[in-house]
């Protein structure tokens, strides 16, 4: 039977610090790069949630050592071998990141995932491992079951990327590169989504001691060994976005601490973001401080480089005091589920109005109604359902265990973040 959550209504301003797990796009990096050093080394304080989880045991199917060490995880890199079985359930770094390592293995790897990973777009990351050399069999589409034939090295050299579906093609091209016998010179196609991720791939190539230059076109990464390295992963800040989004909606404050004062994650950008939807932003010494004024504004934003904020965004548009557009978004159509359609339902079902652009939507609040709706198997349609409930009474979401994907324990931080506002004094 499918489960049901009737998410908490509340009229009281949140008062709550919360603190947050690590970064699922930081981890998922460091697990890939830990796995392609030249020696061990340690994750420390990973994410430890589906997507993250997935990694780590495709890592282990391809002949790397993940073990634990408390929450942690101990990395020790080994030949990397087919035939493997990569179960990639519904993440996308596990789809596009984990190919480029199999093309390291000496036999076959075949990834596949939940029923809606076959629907994720991966034709950019599969045709440019066969420019590199390595023979991929797919149903055509280049979307997943799909078996990567390894022969225990590839080529590399230069390649042109269709990436303006995923970021994550560019990301598991470069990550995987540097064991590649040519490095790689990848130019673009065309634009990609989401820069930030790119980023941040780039600097954790740099931290391992990986030779990446910025050409104008594209990334080149010059041949050479992955350092080993123990990685600290920040909290993940796109995580963080329901529960700031929770002061703006209730009036309330909340505080995210050990906030990184510089990072690739796109959550960073929330700060403006939320400021610009009427939140007082701070930076304190406890962490990132969120108060709401009262005033929930509308957002009128390109969100193609944060587009995986954009539920919880959306959500606080279906609450502002006028319509909102946001745009720049239509790769999101290829995320968990079909997020423009998704959130057009989940919005419209809770009493606003919404207008599907062909990349992106057009909010416009009305009056609040209770209403069932379905998560979609997304973790970020639970947020914004959640984002909801505080303000309309009654939304109730099927499906809410999607959350397992990177927040496992998400109802429980919302229970305690407005337990929390329960024990401030009035
Ligand atoms: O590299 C990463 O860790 C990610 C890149 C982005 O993917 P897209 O570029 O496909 O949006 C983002 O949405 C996803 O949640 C994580
Ligand atoms: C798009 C997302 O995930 P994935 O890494 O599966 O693409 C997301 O977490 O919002």
């Amino acid at each position: 039977m499918t489960e049901v959550w009737t998410t908490p209504h509340s009229p009281t301003p949140v008062d709550a610090v919360v603190p947050l797990p690590g970064s699922k796009s930081i981890t998922a990096r460091a697990l890939v790069l830990a796995a392609l050093a030249e020696g061990p080394s340690r994750v420390v304080r990973p994410l430890r949630a589906r997507d993250t989880e997935l990694m780590a045991a495709g890592l282990r199917a391809l002949g790397v050592r993940v073990e634990d060490d408390g929450p942690d995880w101990r990395v020790t890199p080994g030949a990397l071998r087919g035939p493997a079985e990569v179960d990639a359930g519904l993440a996308g770094t596990v789809l596009r990141f984990l190919p480029p390592v199999a093309a390291l293995a000496d036999g076959p790897v075949r990834v596949d995932g939940d029923p809606r990973l076959h629907e994720r777009p991966n034709a950019g990351l599969v045709a440019a491992l066969r420019d590199l050399g390595v023979r991929v069999d797919d149903d055509g589409r280049g979307r997943a079951p799909f078996t990567v034939h390894g022969t225990g090295g590839v080529r590399g050299g230069a390649v042109t990327v269709d990436a303006s579906e995923s970021s994550q093609i560019v990301s598991g091209l470069l990550l995987a590169a540097a064991r590649f016998a040519g490095g790689l010179d990848l130019a673009l196609a065309g634009g990609v989504p989401s820069m930030p991720h790119v980023e941040m791939t780039v600097t954790a190539l740099r931290e391992h001691g990986v030779d990446v230059v910025a050409t104008g076109r594209g990334w080149r990464v010059a041949p050479g060994p992955v350092a080993a390295r123990d990685r600290v992963v920040e909290p993940d800040l796109s995580n963080a976005a329901p529960f700031l989004a929770a002061a703006l909606v209730t009036g309330g404050r909340v505080t995210v601490p050990d906030w990184p004062e510089v990072t690739t994650q796109p959550g960073a950008q929330l700060d403006r973001l939320l400021a610009g939807m009427g939140a007082d932003v701070e930076r304190t010494p406890g962490g990132l401080r969120v108060t709401g004024t009262g005033r929930i504004a509308p957002l009128v934003a390109d969100l193609h480089e944060v587009g995986e904020l954009t539920p919880v965004l959306a959500a606080l548009c279906a609450l502002a005091d006028g319509p909102s557009r946001l745009t720049g978004i239509g790769h999101l159509r290829g995320h968990e589920t079909d997020r423009l359609q998704a959130l057009d339902e989940v919005l419209t079902a809770v009493g606003a109005r919404v207008e599907q652009l062909p990349d992106g939507l057009v909010v416009t609040p009305g009056p609040g109604r209770p209403a069932l709706v379905d998560s979609y198997a997304d973790h970020r349609m639970v947020h914004a359902a959640a984002v909801l409930g505080l303000a309309v009474d009654g939304v109730r979401v099927s499906g809410p265990e999607a959350v397992a994907k990177t927040l496992p324990d998400f109802r429980e931080r919302w229970a305690g973040m407005l337990a929390a506002t329960a024990e401030v004094p009035s």
